[in-house]
């Protein structure tokens, strides 16, 4: 018998529709649009057609969206600048500024300048800290879209073993954080592991968010376990084309875990229902409003 598939792009359907329903009450009620704005320096392929697509589900919802496409020689003074004037502006309540940076940019520098209260990705360092200490935060999408979907699918999380693979501050550490909330026990396996096999194998919960296509076998995996492939890999596929595919062996995987989330159609659609979550989260907290209930952490 296969895995139970966990499917993010449904689930982000429905995320996405809670957020608009919030966001027609906050419009119709309070005359606030929620506008979200993003900021992408260069012009990686890759990132742009993120961006786009950020930008379409972000006006789908009814919020106001801006999008910033900087030159890749943009200077850090340039940057910073944008970013004080949308930290000032009043018609936007987040700010994403697409990573990574250039090489002659300081990411921690320019994540760290973006109001806290408008930091709709969770990077700056009081949303870091807000979130370890269990305080209320803006929780990074990632990771919070992995959490939704492992509450919907396992109920309590509470006792369970999970196991992240990577420790990147925008994935692997608060995802951690976020199941150390819900009181499994964690493991945060990085590149140093000793036996990550045998560690991985002792797992209720499996988040693997390494960028290592088709890692994870499927006889790493305990029968029954749920697994999170936060992984996007794109990998030469039939005929000349490309493929995505997951950090994960979603073939062998597949048969043994209790549930797993696809690539393409698990973890990323999710990422971007919750930056939309959060955008309303951080609009309605400006406000003194009551926020949308089962959209944060
Ligand atoms: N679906 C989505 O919305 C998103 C998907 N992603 C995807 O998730 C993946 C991870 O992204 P990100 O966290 O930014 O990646 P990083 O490259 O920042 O981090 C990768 C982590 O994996 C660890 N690692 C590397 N090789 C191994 C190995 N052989 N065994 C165990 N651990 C290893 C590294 O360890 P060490 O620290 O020791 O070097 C590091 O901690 C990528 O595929 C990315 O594209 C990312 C963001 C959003
Ligand atoms: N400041 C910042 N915040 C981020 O959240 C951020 C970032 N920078 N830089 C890049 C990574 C990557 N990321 C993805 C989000 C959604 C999909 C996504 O929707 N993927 C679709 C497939 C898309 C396709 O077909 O290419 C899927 O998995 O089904 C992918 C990748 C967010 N990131």
């Amino acid at each position: 018998m296969g895995a139970t598939i966990i499917d993010g792009k449904a689930f982000a359907a429905k995320v996405r529709e809670k957020v608009a329903t919030h966001v027609a009450r906050l419009v119709d009620e309070h005359g606030i649009t929620p506008g979200l704005a993003v900021v992408l320096v260069g012009e990686d392929p890759a990132s742009q057609v993120y961006v786009r697509s950020k930008g379409k589900a972000t006006t789908e919802a009814g919020m106001k969206s801006v999008e910033h496409r900087l030159d890749p020689s943009t200077s850090e003074a340039d940057l910073l600048a944008l970013i004080r004037d949308l930290n000032a502006d009043e018609t936007i309540h987040g700010i994403l500024v697409q990573l990574p940076l250039p090489k002659h940019l300081d990411e921690d520098l320019v994540i760290n300048s973006i109001d806290p209260a408008k930091d709709v990705d969770g990077f700056h360092i009081s949303n870091v800290g807000l979130l370890g200490t269990g305080q209320k935060s803006m929780v990074p999408c990632t990771p919070l879209g992995c959490l939704m979907m492992l509450r919907e699918h396992l109920g309590s999380l509470s006792g369970l073993n999970a196991v992240v693979i990577g420790r990147s501050n925008i994935v692997g550490k608060p995802m951690a954080q976020l199941l150390l909330g819900d009181s499994c026990t964690v493991t945060i396996a990085h590149s140093r592991t000793k036996d990550l096999p045998g560690v991985v194998r002792g797992a209720d919960i499996v988040v693997a968010a390494v960028g290592r296509p088709e890692m994870v076998p499927g006889d790493w995996i305990k029968p029954g376990a749920t697994v999170i492939d936060v992984g996007i890999n794109r990998v030469d596929g039939d005929a000349g084309k490309t493929r995505l595919v997951g950090d994960c062996y979603y073939a062998s995987c597949e048969k043994v875990a209790g549930a797993i989330t696809p690539v393409p159609g698990g973890v990323g659609p999710m990422t971007i229902a919750c930056l939309l979550a959060n955008t309303v989260t951080a609009c309605c907290r400006s406000h003194g409003l009551a926020e949308p209930e089962g959209l944060t952490a």
